[in-house]
């Protein structure tokens, strides 16, 4: 198992207000490799990143291998028994610890799921590492967090049919946590810096940002998009 750099209990007080970078490319897009991946991470480190967030088991491998940063890894795994698709079992988290992820970042939504939380919690702290969970809304935070996550993220809202259906960042959502006192994570759709900046002010621990600095094909399209008006 390759060492950690840091102990699961340092880790989130040591991102506090850092930007996390998400390395990540969709199925069919040419940049699904974990080498390029690496590379990925390695720039974000270079441009300051504070941690990075990786899916995928191959991928949290090669990013483990040449950066000492913080990660958050999760798989994305698509079942036919459930919606569920970020890091559905206990099997798939506790492999992305053993990997090298400092946090494991699982779907924490009401939808039905093949395991319980509260036992997939218990089996990544059993490891050391941390649990990010990716909720949707204030009731899936606050449930998760009773079930022992140790923060949660606002990853998810948009994409549950319940959830807050928006082209911005969920920035109500994440004043609804700060009101009630959560510790949170910022992430999805934060696409500029001041959006993240913002994001830091609204109470967030720390914020994620994916497709804006890592999806080369999504920023382009926005462009694209843009041009044909
Ligand atoms: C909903 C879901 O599956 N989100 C995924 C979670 O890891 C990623 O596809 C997103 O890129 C990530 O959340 C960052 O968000 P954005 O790319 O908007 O900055």
């Amino acid at each position: 198992m390759p060492e950690r750099p840091l102990s699961g209990q340092d880790v989130l007080e040591r991102l506090r207000g850092g930007l996390i970078v998400s390395c990540q490319a969709n199925p069919g897009s040419p940049l699904r490799d974990p080498y390029i991946i690496s590379r990925l991470a390695l720039a974000a480190e270079q441009g300051g990143a504070a941690g990075l967030r990786v899916q995928g088991f191959g991928d949290v491998q090669a990013v483990r291998a040449v950066t000492g940063l913080p990660i958050i890894g999760l798989t994305k795994t698509d079942r036919d028994d459930t919606e569920v698709y970020i890091t559905p079992t206990a099997a798939e988290a506790v492999r992305l610890a053993e990997l090298g992820a400092e946090i494991v970042a699982l779907d924490a939504t009401q939808r039905p799921r093949p395991e319980p939380l509260a036992e997939m919690f218990a089996a990544v702290h059993a490891t050391g590492a941390r649990v990010m969970a990716d909720i949707s809304t204030l009731e899936e935070a606050e449930s998760a967090l009773e079930a022992g996550a140790d923060i949660v993220g606002t990853t998810m809202s948009g994409y549950t049919p319940y959830s807050r259906q928006l082209e911005t960042p969920d920035w109500a959502l994440m004043d609804e946590l700060c009101a009630a006192g959560l510790p949170f994570v910022a992430e999805g759709r934060l696409n500029t810096p001041a959006e993240a900046a913002q994001a830091l002010e609204r109470g967030a621990s720390f914020v994620v940002v994916g497709s804006a600095i890592t999806r080369p094909d999504v920023v382009t399209r926005w462009f694209a998009e843009a041009l044909r008006g």
